[in-house]
């Protein structure tokens, strides 16, 4: 709490009593039930799942992205990881190959510019052949009341989130399509794509425009041996999504009050999920939206459930008031 409010002071010069006043929360701890839910830590797929296999991972370099590749990349794949800092993208590559033993590449790519997404599958075809997975992961993001939006504001989520998804999708299909090469094909977006959500509304638009895409191609491109899936990931926390999306930290402690598993998702509890979706264990799923989010989802949309303050004693007064109703 007092590390977020001096940062902010540094960051903003707003003194301690006005960011209190301004931010009241503070971020949150776990709540006590997520003992009951502890994360896997261990890698869940026979080691050599991915042996002879080449995963290719947008957005690899950090966060998430970066855990789906340690992973896949501890089963024995081949992994190309691919945005736009290089030198982030390399040091990663060269970190987790050190780990793991296995290789992994970095190729620099901004998946706005579909020109240079054909040279990154150029690089990518000399470096280790096309990919049998393929995560759609990089994105952008960031808070933002819509009439503070401006038309570049929106553009440049977009552009990241639905284009950049559609231009690796495409140029990468056609090549497998041409090579008759079957693939997984993979992509990340989140439990707004669904409902909307207000203050991320180029986020929003652009996931579940990434998400219609993808169900369209499972259906299309079922015959030339794609599968198409979708992971939406609850809150977990990554330096990317936080620091664009809760930068005091004030908001965090409600979010975990609403998540009925009472804590965060971990990097590597969706990277176990990502390469189950994308393994030989999971070749009948295509089509699949996996919500992965402790429950936070349902938590939030159904009407009564605020109900859970209610405390024993109020139900049996509540129950009294309602069983003493007589009539309409
Ligand atoms: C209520 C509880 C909330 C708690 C939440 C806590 C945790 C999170 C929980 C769940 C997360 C759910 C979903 C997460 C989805 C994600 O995608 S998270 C991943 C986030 N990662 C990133 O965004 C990494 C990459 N991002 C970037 O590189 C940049 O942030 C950016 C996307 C802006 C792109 O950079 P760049 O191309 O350099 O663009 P510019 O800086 O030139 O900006 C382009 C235009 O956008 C305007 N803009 C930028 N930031 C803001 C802002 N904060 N507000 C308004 N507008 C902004 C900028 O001004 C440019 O427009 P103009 O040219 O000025 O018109
Ligand atoms: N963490 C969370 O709570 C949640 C995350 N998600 C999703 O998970 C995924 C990973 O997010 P997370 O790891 O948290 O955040 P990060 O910010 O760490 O990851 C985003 C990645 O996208 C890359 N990227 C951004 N713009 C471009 C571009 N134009 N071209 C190529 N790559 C680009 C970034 O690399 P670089 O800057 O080098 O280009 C970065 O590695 C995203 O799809 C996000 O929407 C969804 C819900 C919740």
């Amino acid at each position: 709490d007092t590390q977020v409010q001096t940062a902010w002071h540094r960051w903003t010069g707003v003194d301690r009593q006005t960011f209190q006043r301004f931010f009241p929360s503070s971020p949150g701890s776990p709540l006590p039930q997520s003992q009951f839910f502890p994360p896997a830590k261990d890698v869940m797929l026979p080691t050599g799942s991915f042996n002879n296999r080449v995963a290719f991972i947008t957005g690899g370099g950090t966060g998430l992205g970066r855990a789906m590749t340690t992973t896949l990349s501890q089963l024995g794949a081949q992994c190309v990881i691919a945005s736009r800092k290089l030198d982030v993208l390399q040091q990663t590559a060269d970190e987790i190959s050190s780990q793991t033993g296995n290789k992994v590449h970095a190729v620099q790519c901004d998946v706005r510019d579909p020109q240079a997404v054909s040279v990154c599958v150029d690089q990518m075809e000399t470096l280790t052949g096309l990919p049998d997975v393929i995560i759609n992961n990089a994105a952008g993001n960031f808070v933002c009341p819509s009439e503070r939006l401006s038309p570049n504001g929106w553009k440049s989520i977009t552009d990241i989130v639905l284009n950049g998804t559609a231009f690796i999708t495409l140029e990468l299909g056609k090549r497998l399509i041409k090579s008759q090469r079957g693939a997984s094909f993979l992509a990340i977006t989140t439990i707004y794509a669904e409902s909307g959500s207000g203050f991320v509304v180029p986020s929003a638009s652009a996931k579940a425009g990434v998400e219609a895409l993808y169900k369209s191609l499972a259906a299309e491109w079922g015959r030339y041996g794609h599968r198409f899936n979708i992971i939406q990931p609850g809150p977990i926390r990554t330096k990317g999504a936080f620091s664009r999306l809760d930068p005091t930290g004030a908001f965090e402690k409600a979010m975990i009050s609403r998540i009925p598993t009472g804590r965060l998702g971990t990097p590597e509890e969706i990277a176990n999920l990502a390469a189950y979706m994308s393994s030989d264990f999971a070749t009948w799923m295509s089509g699949a939206v996996i919500r992965f989010d402790g429950g936070e989802y349902v938590s939030m949309a159904g009407e009564f459930n605020e109900l859970r303050r209610v405390t024993p004693d109020q139900w049996k007064m509540m129950e009294a008031m309602i069983r003493n109703t007589k009539g309409s």
